[in-house]
């Protein structure tokens, strides 16, 4: 039986009108972390931090008055929003989010609420305007990132537990709720807003003003989209509420982790939108990429189509340097993703959930709009082929390579509502087998009993 709740989910299934829709349709954007944090790159007092780079502050337990120093060093003067834009056009991202403000609290933007922002340091550049303008140019949706949660600003508080937390918490959500209208109010084409930081009591304790905040931005910009991570409800339960009702637009709960196609197909029922660092866990720049495993393109390639295959969205994160300039790996990558979104993009825009009986060698996709429907082969069996189970009353007629339509390729029966298409050229031969080399923790060689 459902409780009555008053800051819970204000609505049920997904939003259909037009700028939700295209939000559903965009399914591949970039993520943008840029700050202070870029600076040290992931490196304070001569010594390498390998935790993600944008927490270094914390890491390296370093005073806020010490770390706020930092913003005497911003300077980036190689920075074109221009350049960046056109990178992200070619690459083939539909949107893009960017931080206009980290745990750190320092604003990437000129505001009349604090002295922690760009006004305030050697660069004057408003990097929200120079990049909400050139990716809007360019036709890339821009969203907004901001952390709830703050270490330079004095009234925020981890947990309300006194009169004066109480006090300092009210000045700090009114500068939080000026900083949002004046985001909204100085850059209106901004679609909506990533927050995060919010899993500290007190942001639980206040579910009320988690929901006026998503009410203020969709009474500042019809069409606003909020992400779940925002929302507390009346028990302090986050983007489900007490009734497991999703609040917010879409769910965002997937930070560096995916659904699995084995227990959480539950996700398709609804918006969702997946965020990945190519590093294991670096998000903004750090200076020294050796500290942890760095995705492939095809590795990237997979968490999109997964994304995507699962009915959701996925962000993929770049973390400029501090001059402004985007590292090699990265624009690499961006121009490796560029050249596979040439060809399959069409598989990805607008991509959804298929139903069909998940298999190994990869994932389904259909088409929101045309129905088409897509295998994309990652695991290419030894037998050449692919199964394809239908569901019953479903045929397979044709296959063809997104990569040469013109090519048809060879489809056969492998039993009832089940067809073999069979792979262009073969590329293993053979089951493939790796010798790994195992030590355990006692020094023993790990046998196997
Ligand atoms: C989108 C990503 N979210 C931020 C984050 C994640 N976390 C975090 C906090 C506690 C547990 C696990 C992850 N803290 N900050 C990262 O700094 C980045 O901005």
């Amino acid at each position: 039986e459902n409780e009555s709740l008053k800051y819970g989910s204000q609505y049920e299934g997904k939003r259909q009108d037009e700028a939700m829709q295209k939000f559903r349709e965009n399914r591949l954007g970039q993520f943008i972390h840029w700050g202070l944090y870029a600076i040290p790159g992931g490196k304070w007092d001569g010594k390498i931090y390998p935790g993600a780079a944008e927490w270094l502050q914390s890491w390296a337990d370093v005073p806020p008055e010490e770390w706020s120093k930092l913003i005497n060093q911003w300077n980036p003067d190689e920075f074109d929003a221009q350049e960046w834009a056109h990178m992200a056009k070619e690459a083939g991202f539909k949107y893009m989010t960017v931080t206009t403000k980290h745990h750190e609290g320092f604003c990437l933007w000129p505001s009349e609420y604090t002295d922690f922002d760009v006004a305030s340091a050697p660069n004057k550049t408003d990097i929200m305007g120079e990049l909400i303008d050139a990716y809007t140019k360019v036709g890339i949706d821009v969203y907004f990132y901001y952390s709830i949660l703050d270490w330079h600003h004095p009234d925020w508080r981890y947990d309300i537990k006194s009169e004066e937390d109480e006090q300092a918490f009210e000045r700090y959500k009114t500068y939080v709720d000026n900083q949002l209208t004046e985001l909204v109010e100085r850059y209106p084409e901004v679609k909506g807003f990533w927050f995060d930081g919010t899993w500290d009591k007190s942001v639980k304790k206040n579910g009320k003003w988690t929901l006026e905040i998503q009410q203020m931005l969709k009474s500042l910009k019809p069409g606003m989209i909020v992400n779940s991570r925002l929302r507390a409800d009346d028990h302090g339960s986050r983007h489900f509420d007490s009734n497991d009702k999703l609040m917010g637009d879409y769910e965002s709960g997937y930070e560096r982790r995916l659904p699995s196609f084995r227990e959480d197909t539950i996700v398709t029922t609804r918006d969702w939108e997946a965020v990945m660092t190519v590093p294991e866990n670096q998000w903004g720049y750090h200076q020294d990429w050796s500290v942890s495993h760095v995705k492939s393109t095809n590795e990237v390639l997979e968490w999109i189509t997964h994304s995507v295959a699962m009915g959701g969205n996925m962000l993929v994160n770049i973390g400029p340097k501090p001059d402004g300039t985007i590292r090699q790996q990265e624009k690499t990558l961006m121009k490796e993703i560029e050249q596979w979104m040439d060809i399959n993009g069409e598989a990805i825009y607008a991509g959804d959930y298929l139903g069909w009986e998940k298999q190994d060698w990869g994932y389904y996709i259909a088409d929101q709009k045309t129905n088409e429907v897509y295998a994309l082969v990652f695991n290419v069996p030894v037998t050449q082929k692919i199964t394809v189970a239908t569901p019953e009353g479903i045929s397979i007629e044709e296959a063809h390579p997104l990569k040469d339509e013109s090519e048809s390729l060879k489809i056969s029966e492998k039993g009832p509502n089940e067809v073999f298409i069979h792979l262009p050229q073969p590329m293993f031969e053979a089951p493939y087998v790796i010798k790994l080399k195992v030590s355990g923790k006692d020094g023993s060689k790990g046998t196997y009993r």
